[in-house]
């Protein structure tokens, strides 16, 4: 559904956008985050669980281990006490890892201030259950509307005031749809909207999802190719048919075309399968150079969601009947121990097919192509 509305009607109908936001999770997206918000002139507090990260921010406007060198706005009150964070929000941001979030939403229920949305931070599926976030929060947090924030984004980028933009998804029910501008996306849009941060409002809360999950998966395929000496064709091979998978998912669980080609899909996936900056990107191209899987996580205290998600990801797209290639050999080559070069030419040895999948073409490959490394190895 496109939504009809201007920004008068977001600057006129949002009848007070939330002027105190919780962030909570203090890693470097959080921080980030918080930053953005207190730009856009609201008050925030974030919640952290590291004693120390939570001084610095408060008290130096500082946040030396995940954003070194980046200064924060004055005034961000950051704390490890929950209730604290929580007290008198009228929104909050959950913006600690995936794997992380049936635990937190445990932990703030005690806290959160009656009805306030919520919108997840974070990128991934649910492992073992299958579910997209939403709906672990939507099951643990009932009466709350849940949403998400996604795009590409870094956060150190974002922090610094690089101009950036992420798309605020909510879904709409019947008042939502009569009054846009009130909106929980639309209030919290206005919220977060900053000099350099512009949100953009969306109801396709599965189709956000979904492109921040999968994205990061194909990341990783990009870096592993890369790593192993493969260039730029290969990488607009990935991406392309990486957003071809992600499209076939987000459609199955009820998300749009439209969506996945916006900032949360084809933006995010961009950004991520283009630089070493993306730790997902990072660590494929560890991988693709021959590091041993152990070694590439020495020294490296943040969190890779495609490697955590990539079984989930997978898991989803089975239970759904979605077929997923490029996902499913990087999932092979993480966590099934399948031999990363045999597995990607594999890839290349699919029977030919339709490329928009409509056309009903299945042709057997009669060529076997290589995925071995080529001769000419990047510099390092
Ligand atoms: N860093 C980015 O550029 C960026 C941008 C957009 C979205 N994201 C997403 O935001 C989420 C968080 O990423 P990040 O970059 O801030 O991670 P990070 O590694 O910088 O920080 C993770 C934070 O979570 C906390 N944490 C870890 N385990 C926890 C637990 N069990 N309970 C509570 N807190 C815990 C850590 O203390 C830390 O504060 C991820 O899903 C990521 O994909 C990150
Ligand atoms: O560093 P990555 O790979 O976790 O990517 C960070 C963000 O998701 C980019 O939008």
């Amino acid at each position: 559904m496109a939504l009809d509305f201007t920004p008068d009607d977001i600057l006129h109908g949002a009848g007070g956008a939330p002027s105190r936001i919780a962030v909570i999770g203090a890693g470097a997206w959080g921080t980030a985050l918080a930053s953005v918000a207190r730009q856009a002139g609201r008050g925030v507090t974030l919640w952290g669980r590291d004693a120390e990260v939570t001084r610095e921010i408060r008290e130096d406007s500082r946040a030396s281990r995940y954003l070194p060198d980046v200064p924060l706005p004055d005034g961000i009150a950051a704390t490890t006490d929950m209730g604290r964070a929580l007290h008198g929000a009228e929104a909050a941001l959950i913006v600690t890892p995936s794997a992380t979030l049936h635990a937190m939403c445990d932990q703030i229920r005690p806290h959160l201030p009656k009805g306030i949305p919520l919108a997840l931070c974070c990128k991934g599926i649910e492992r073992g259950s299958g579910l997209p976030l939403s709906q672990v929060a939507e099951d643990a947090l009932p009466g709350h509307p849940i949403g998400a924030l996604s795009g590409p984004t870094f956060a150190r980028e974002a922090a610094l005031g690089h101009p950036t933009a992420a798309t605020i998804a909510f879904p709409f029910n019947f008042r939502d749809r009569l009054h846009p501008g009130q909106s929980p996306a639309a209030r919290l849009a206005l919220a977060l909207s900053a000099p350099s941060f512009r949100p953009y409002i969306s109801d396709d809360v599965i189709g956000v999802e979904v492109g921040g999950a999968v994205k990061n998966v194909i990341a990783i395929a990009c870096g592993m190719l890369t790593g192993a000496g493969f260039a730029e064709n290969t990488r607009a091979l990935l991406i392309t048919r990486g957003m071809a998978e992600m499209t076939r998912l987000a459609l199955s669980l009820g998300g749009r075309t439209e969506t996945i080609s916006g900032l949360s899909g084809a933006g995010d996936l961009m950004l991520t399968c283009s630089s070493t900056t993306s730790r997902n990107m990072s660590l494929g191209t560890q991988l693709g150079r021959g590091l041993a899987r152990a070694a590439c996580f020495e020294g490296r205290p943040v969190v890779v969601e495609g490697e955590v998600n990539a079984p989930s990801v997978m898991d989803l797209a089975t239970r759904v009947g979605v077929e997923m290639p490029i996902c499913a050999a990087v999932n092979a080559v993480l966590h099934q121990g399948a031999p990363m070069e045999e597995t990607f030419a594999r890839l290349w040895s699919r029977p030919l097919q339709g490329e928009s999948g409509t056309l009903g073409v299945s042709l057997s490959n009669p060529v076997s192509h290589s995925a071995r490394r080529p001769q000419a190895k990047p510099a390092p």
